[in-house]
């Protein structure tokens, strides 16, 4: 976004990355906090019922200029239905050819969990082996399975039984994996994913450390669990660490899920102790004199996102040991990428010549490759009503729509309810139990449109989301990524439309080109979708 050529009057415009008033002081990277996320405190409920504005009449469209187009919509008529997975991104091997423990196989069996996707195929030999990795592939493809098969393949009780490390000798002594997500809701799915394969009887294996929570609690369970895998966010973990009620030396695997978003300011010190204190680097030294490493076990560092700037290789180069890029159909040394420069598709620092190719090339592996991306210009004051437009054109039955300021987003959800369209706002400001209220009946179906902000963009997984609206812009095709990749999960069917003023179309047209996907012009009239002839001509030159 630094390149874009800003226009003072657009609130987001402002010294390379700016949202509306709310965040608007904030020069730093973008990040779950510096937008108003408390994910890592507790968190008060400040929910104000805001005026709702006037109702704005539909804007009208000149028919002549527009085309028709089917809509993407999934028929499910009031009633909840799930998605058929389209053209799902499974490898053509089994999950027994992976080398994966009886136990295991039969959990992963029990929970239908049948064929592995490409990209756990392709990661779970290279963990096995003892490699650090970076995994990086599209949202939804399947990232978090492909980090913990592994690891419970050598950790807590549905591990190998040859395999090596603590607990061996039936007696359970330090935690051997920490797996870092950087907010409570992702950290708290991860370990709904683990409890899922361990089952009721083994659950206690694993220990939630998420910030938001009673942090007592979390330690006396600790204590008397003793969990081979933690699962929390980094602050909350570095605090229970600092106190010394954490035992990470002993660490075998080291994740760090979402890991641009981890490296990001606000997560500095906490990131900084927890890779200091999680076991010991693979391939240090531990002769080196002073070095205290020598007493801890050696660890895997897993690092994990569908987006890798520069800034994570740069972090896999100095937390790893010869780490492996592992991508859906490939996997090679991370020294091969390049060492300097912007790595894959980014905001700020994309768009050289010399990486364009290298960019192109990743960028496509960040998005599902079954979405389809429109644009909507409409007036500031009509956005609310386009979407209301939209969902119903689209016929979408399990919407995300994201925004950048919490005050705003209040407003949308009050208007759309005042529609008579079940509409749910989540963010920062929610208390924790709100929060998971309001997700729960998102899932289940109860809430149609999930009003939200950046919270919400990173790993959420609501199998059933047909529909992601950008009713303000991302920052930058990164976060556009991420916003875009919650629905088409798992190679189900996806739209993902932004609504935009006509100023910003110029960010719209920067981030097709980054992203390498055509986003095509649109508008909402007559209950259906429709696009521009003129858009149709130019999409056949991007195409
Ligand atoms: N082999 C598989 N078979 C069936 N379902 C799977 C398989 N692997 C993963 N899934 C399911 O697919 C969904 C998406 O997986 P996951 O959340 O791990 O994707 P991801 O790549 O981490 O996405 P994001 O980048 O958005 O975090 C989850 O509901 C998960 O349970």
């Amino acid at each position: 976004l630094h390149k874009f050529s800003c226009v003072s009057r657009m609130p987001w415009c402002h010294n390379g990355v700016r949202f509306l008033s709310q965040v608007g002081q904030h020069h730093g990277p973008l990040t779950l906090a510096s937008l108003g996320y408390k994910s890592e405190f507790e968190s008060t409920n400040k929910n104000k019922s805001n005026k709702p504005k006037k109702h704005s009449p539909p804007i009208e469209i000149p028919k002549a200029k527009v085309k028709a187009v089917r809509s993407d919509g999934i028929k499910a008529a009031g009633v909840k239905k799930s998605l058929e997975i389209e053209s799902a991104p499974f490898a053509a091997n089994s999950f027994l050819e992976l080398g994966l423990p009886p136990l295991l196989l039969e959990r992963l069996e029990r929970e239908g969990f049948n064929v592995p996707t490409e990209v756990q195929s392709a990661a779970i030999p290279s963990i096995l082996k003892n490699h650090d990795v970076v995994i990086q592939s599209y949202t939804g493809s399947g990232k978090t399975l492909a980090y913990l098969l592994p690891i419970l393949s050598k950790v807590g009780p549905l591990k190998d039984k040859s395999s090596n490390g603590n607990g061996e000798s039936g007696k359970k002594t330090d935690i051997e994996a920490v797996i870092v997500a950087p907010s409570r809701e992702l950290g708290m799915q991860i370990v709904r994913e683990i409890k899922k394969l361990l089952g009721p009887s083994d659950k206690k294996a694993v220990q939630q450390l998420v910030g938001g929570a009673n942090r007592s609690r979390q330690e006396e369970a600790l204590r008397k669990n003793k969990p081979a895998i933690v699962v929390g966010t980094p602050g909350r973990i570095a605090e229970i660490s600092a106190a010394g009620k954490l035992h990470t030396h002993g660490c075998r695997f080291l994740v760090l899920d979402e890991i641009d978003e981890l490296l990001s300011f606000n997560f500095r010190e906490a990131m900084h102790r927890i890779v200091e204190h999680v076991g010991r680097r693979s391939g240090a030294n531990p002769r080196e004199p002073k070095s205290a490493l020598a007493t801890r076990a050696e660890r895997q560092t897993i690092m994990v996102s569908a987006t890798v700037p520069f800034s994570v290789i740069r972090a896999a180069r100095s937390w790893g040991h010869d780490p492996l890029l592992v991508q859906a159909k490939n996997v090679i040394p991370l020294e091969s990428m390049p060492a300097t420069g912007p790595g894959n598709l980014s905001g700020p620092m994309s768009g050289s010549s010399s990486n364009s190719n290298l960019q192109a090339k990743q960028a496509d592996q960040s998005l599902p490759p079954a979405l389809k991306h429109y644009y909507c210009v409409t007036k500031l004051q009509h956005k609310v009503d386009t979407l209301r437009r939209c969902v119903h054109a689209l016929d979408a039955q399990t919407v995300i729509a994201f925004m950048n300021n919490t005050r705003q987003l209040k407003d949308a959800v009050f208007k759309l309810e005042a529609r008579g369209m079940k509409a749910a706002e989540l963010h920062g400001d929610l208390g924790k139990l709100a929060r998971s209220t309001t997700l729960k009946k998102f899932k289940n179906g109860e809430v149609r449109v999930l009003v939200t902000n950046e919270l919400s963009a990173r790993g959420l997984d609501v199998a059933e989301c047909d529909l992601v609206v950008n009713l303000d812009l991302p920052t930058d095709s990164i976060h556009y990524a991420h916003r875009a990749g919650r629905t088409g999960r798992l190679g189900r069917r996806g739209t993902v439309v932004s609504i935009c003023e006509e100023p910003e179309v110029f960010v719209v047209k920067k981030m097709q080109k980054q992203l390498a996907v055509p986003i095509q012009a649109c508008e909402f009239t007559e209950g259906r979708l429709v696009i521009g002839k003129e858009e149709e001509k130019t999409l056949e030159a991007v195409r």
